[in-house]
């Protein structure tokens, strides 16, 4: 039934969880040993991909279209918590565009980036953990971001991590910056800054169990979670999997299964469930792909891919 929420499917019980460590547990007709794991048919079709995840034309082209849209939501999201507190820069409430001529205004926005920017730059250099790296698209981008201190990239296809580690290689600045691991996310010990999981979600059997240890990861002073995902609706069935597979075949056929969507409103009943009070919505955005113009965002977060930027309040 669709209307079931995806998100709360009910995970392994505690008891199988326990034990799971040293044993298997059956969770639908597979047999896995941890609640983060990947299923093998996950596995098998990233594989296949691996080989040419750095073809910005090939099998994964939208996926490097994507990653300009997702890298605009996160560096816009960062900018968005500096508080600029020179009053000769910024005067909250004041909307200089109506009174003043366009090239002091065009000044005005200039020293404000400025002062943006070398905020970040000031604040301590963010650790980053991109779950569900894949072939390092995402991480190697954030990677190159001046105020990211590291990046460690996971993911549960070995073949994608070989060919992540491969591509990385090519530039010497990502060498002291970017790792990668096959291994699964509850096995990451640490916190993060800023913990990623893009357009990977949609690939595993329970969620929720990778939300739940993303926030235990995530640093309670104010750390970021991305999300970028897909509701689980018509639309997303249309462009997604009949059009995207079908008809354009733009992505990989096989890749998307519309039962393992995830609504952006069962992400958000399930974080004011089990973490109510803790963590704000910084931000959520619609984005679909359009072919002349590529990734476009837009304000129907119900409807098809969303971005969503959570902070971790306590
Ligand atoms: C407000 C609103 C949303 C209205 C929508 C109304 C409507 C019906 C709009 C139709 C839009 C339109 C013009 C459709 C024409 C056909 C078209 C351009 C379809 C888009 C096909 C496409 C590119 C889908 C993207 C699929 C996707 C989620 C990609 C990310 C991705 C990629 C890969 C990979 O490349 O291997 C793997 C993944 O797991 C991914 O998630
Ligand atoms: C579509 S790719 C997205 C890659 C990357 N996040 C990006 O957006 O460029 C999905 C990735 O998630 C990985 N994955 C699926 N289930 C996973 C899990 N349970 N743990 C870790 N990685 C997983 C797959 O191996 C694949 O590399
Ligand atoms: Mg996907």
């Amino acid at each position: 039934m669709l209307l079931r929420s995806r998100l709360l499917k009910t995970a392994p019980s505690w008891k199988q969880l326990s034990v799971c460590s040293k044993s298997k547990f059956s969770f639908g007709k597979q047999t896995r040993y941890k609640s983060t794991d990947a299923s093998e048919d996950e596995v098998k079709h990233f594989q296949e991909l691996a080989p040419t995840w750095w073809d910005t034309d090939g099998s994964q082209r939208i996926l490097h279209k994507m990653n300009l849209a997702r890298l605009d939501f996160v560096q816009r999201t960062l900018r968005n918590q500096v508080k600029i507190k020179d009053p000769e820069i910024f005067v909250p409430g004041f909307n200089y565009r109506e009174f003043l001529p366009g090239y002091v205004c065009d000044n005005i926005q200039r020293e404000m980036q400025d002062s943006i920017e070398t905020s970040l730059d000031e604040k301590l250099k963010m650790s980053v953990l991109d779950v569900g790296c894949g072939g390092g698209i995402l991480s190697e981008s954030l990677g190159r971001l001046k105020w990211v201190k590291s990046v460690q990239g996971i993911d549960l296809t070995r073949e994608c991590i070989v060919v992540a580690k491969e591509h990385a290689k090519k530039d010497p600045m990502l060498e002291e910056k970017v790792s990668y691991e096959c291994k699964a996310l509850e096995d990451v010990t640490g916190q993060f800054d800023i913990i990623t999981c893009m357009e990977m979600l949609e690939h595993v059997d329970v969620p929720s169990e990778i939300l739940r240890h993303c926030w235990a990861r995530l640093n309670p002073d104010k750390g970021i979670l991305f999300l970028s995902t897909i509701n689980r609706d018509l639309i997303s069935w249309f462009t997604t999997i009949f059009m995207g597979e079908n008809v354009l075949k733009v992505v990989p056929k096989g890749t998307h299964h519309l039962s393992k969507y995830i609504n952006s409103k069962e992400i958000i009943a399930w974080f004011d469930e089990n973490y109510g009070g803790q963590f704000q919505l910084l931000d959520l955005k619609g984005t679909m792909y359009l072919p002349l113009q590529g990734w476009v965002e837009h304000d129907c977060s119900d409807v098809g891919n969303y971005f969503m930027a959570i902070q971790r309040l306590k």
